[in-house]
């Protein structure tokens, strides 16, 4: 049987297409359900890989804050949010979190407010209400998997301020990397014990007993009520690191 060759992929029989690809790339009539194909959509995945790589190629040391987007601005948790960000800039690092409101805002507010630098990677999504304000550098994705990696890429740590679906996904996340070693050993600190405390017990009283997790994973969570001590957490790993490493 013949065989068709469009790269590294060969077609045969029924999947040999009638038409070749330079004679659909050169007709400008018909259809363009191609550009919603999975393969153009890699194309689209590189780009989004490239233009976040270099948007944040420059950044130094920074932490990235993942927290509820539902959170106003009278809320309790908004005000430590703004903490975290002032107190991470005045410890030397850039903020990083999802550009969007609640307490994304407020992480990313405090870092303005004490003139650090402010990154807001934002997501498209059908109620998206675009970046805040307090964002200096701004980043755009179509995909979460993407953004996930430059949460992951630039930080130093993670806090993670109380939640809902999206939070619980970027600091599992988190901790999944860390405890399949697939990136070095960042802390994670969450911030709000009687928030996290439930949490936290399920993950002692239910899952080690269960076996699906060990005993040490749950040590990869610091909790903390108080921005300077989840700060001070951070500095200390990192200089741990920094220490460690070879000149
Ligand atoms: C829900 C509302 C706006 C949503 N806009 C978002 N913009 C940017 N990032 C977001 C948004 N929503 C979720 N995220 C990401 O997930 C985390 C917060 O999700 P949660 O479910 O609220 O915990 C956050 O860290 C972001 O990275 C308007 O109310």
């Amino acid at each position: 049987m013949n065989a068709y060759h469009r790269g590294p992929v060969t077609l045969r029989g029924a999947h040999v297409p009638s038409t070749t690809t330079d004679q659909r790339l050169l007709d400008n009539t018909g259809p363009n359900d191609w550009l919603h194909t999975d393969p153009w959509r890699v194309l689209r995945i590189q780009a989004e890989f490239v233009e976040g790589f270099g948007a944040l190629a420059e950044l130094g040391p920074a932490v990235s804050v993942f927290g509820s987007a539902r959170l106003a601005p009278r809320h309790p948790m908004y005000a430590l949010g703004e903490e975290v960000g002032e107190r991470l800039v005045e410890a030397g690092y850039a903020v990083i979190t999802g550009g969007g409101p609640g307490t994304m805002e407020a992480v990313n507010k405090g870092a303005d407010r004490k003139g650090g630098t402010s990154i807001g990677l934002g997501i498209e999504l059908p109620f998206e209400q675009g970046l805040n304000p307090y964002v200096h550098i701004g980043v755009n994705f179509r995909y979460f998997f993407i953004r996930k990696t430059m949460f992951v890429k630039h930080a130093e740590g993670f806090i993670v301020l109380p939640g809902g679906f999206g939070t619980f996904d970027e600091l599992f996340e988190a901790l999944t990397l860390v405890q399949t070693k697939k990136v070095t050993s960042f802390p994670v600190v969450l911030i709000g014990t009687e928030y996290w405390q439930g949490l936290l017990d399920w993950l002692r009283d239910v899952a080690v007993p269960a076996g699906t997790i060990g005993a040490a994973d749950v040590d990869l969570i610091h909790v903390t009520d108080d921005p300077a001590e989840a700060v001070r957490i951070i500095r200390t790993a990192d200089d741990e690191r920094h220490a460690r490493r070879p000149e």
